[in-house]
């Protein structure tokens, strides 16, 4: 689906609960809060001649919210493809919880613990949304092959929970009504709060969410930035990229910004709204994306 699809979504309900009980409920980070959960060191990208990422290092402590900003093609994406196994690092490190991830496959990232959402919507377009949500709860299953086909006992309370999970996730985002829904046929803002849905499933220990509100206008911004706050709140750590400045000091704890692939800031929002790099960084941007 393009992203000048129908904005017909239905408004987020911000949930009163969170999340973390009912879908989350096992997670076992071996980092306290406040310490660096993630780690990047070094990280550089060379797409032929083009240096995408030069020598980029940064740190995610738990429990914050950190933005990761800069113009058009200053290397956001690039910097979440390399850390979540979608490109090889030229060179760098990115660890996690201390453990080193380069070189390991995207589902393995995954699975242990950097979970994403995409810039541009990757659904299952033929399944339901639950469905969709209840693929990233699989991932976790204990039963095996054979249980699974033999239906044994285990097997089917772990479908059940992951049903009453999914449920529970679709809830959260605000789109359970459309649980049924063929993901293809979800309003644009449906399919983008079921990216979240599905990423959360993972149990993530990191939520990384490539410009989750592009294409929403500034109401659903907002909407969307309350929920990636309840989902800080809720124990998550995050990662955001966001072309969209002004949005992005609302919601974050820190940013990281980049420009041409370097690293020209790091620092609470309300410094790098003032930071003279920044400012420059963003001077021919539209108005729009600096406030
Ligand atoms: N697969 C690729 N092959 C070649 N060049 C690439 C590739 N991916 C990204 N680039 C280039 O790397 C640079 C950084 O791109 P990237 O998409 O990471 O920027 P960005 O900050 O995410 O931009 P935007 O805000 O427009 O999404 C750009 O010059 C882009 O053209």
């Amino acid at each position: 689906m393009s992203e000048s699809a129908e904005l017909t979504g239905p408004r987020t309900r911000i949930p009163s609960e969170g999340v973390a009980e009912t879908a989350a409920s096992e997670r076992d980070i071996g980092v306290k809060v406040g310490d660096n959960l993630v780690e990047v060191k070094n990280l550089t990208v060379k797409f032929g001649g083009l240096l995408a990422m030069d020598d980029v290092s940064f740190n995610i402590k738990r429990g914050e919210i950190l933005g990761l900003i800069g113009p058009n093609g200053a290397g956001k994406t690039t910097c979440f493809n390399a850390m979540t196994g979608v490109y090889k690092p030229t060179s760098g490190q990115v660890l996690l919880e201390g453990k080193l991830l380069n070189g390991m496959k995207q589902h393995k990232i995954t699975r242990a613990g950097l979970a994403r959402t995409f810039q541009n919507i990757r659904l299952f377009g033929e399944m339901t949304a639950l469905e969709n949500v209840v693929v990233g709860l699989d991932a976790r299953h204990k039963t095996s092959v054979v249980g699974a086909l033999l239906r044994l006992p285990r097997h089917i309370r772990e479908e059940k929970s992951a049903i009453e999970r999914g449920m529970a996730l679709l809830e959260f985002v605000g789109i359970a009504d459309q649980a049924a829904t063929l993901s293809r046929h979800l309003p644009y803002g449906s399919q983008r709060r079921l990216e979240i849905a599905r990423a959360l499933a993972t149990d993530p220990k990191v939520l990384c969410l490539d410009e989750p509100a592009a294409g929403f206008n500034p109401a659903e911004k907002e909407e969307l930035m309350q929920l990636i706050r309840i989902i800080r709140d809720d124990g998550y750590t995050v990662l955001l990229i966001e072309h969209d400045m002004k949005l992005v000091m609302g919601v974050t704890d820190r940013i990281v910004v980049l420009e041409f692939g370097k690293k020209i800031a790091d620092n609470i929002p309300s410094v790098i709204r003032e930071d003279p790099k920044v400012v420059s960084a963003y001077l021919g941007e539209p108005e729009d994306d600096f406030a």
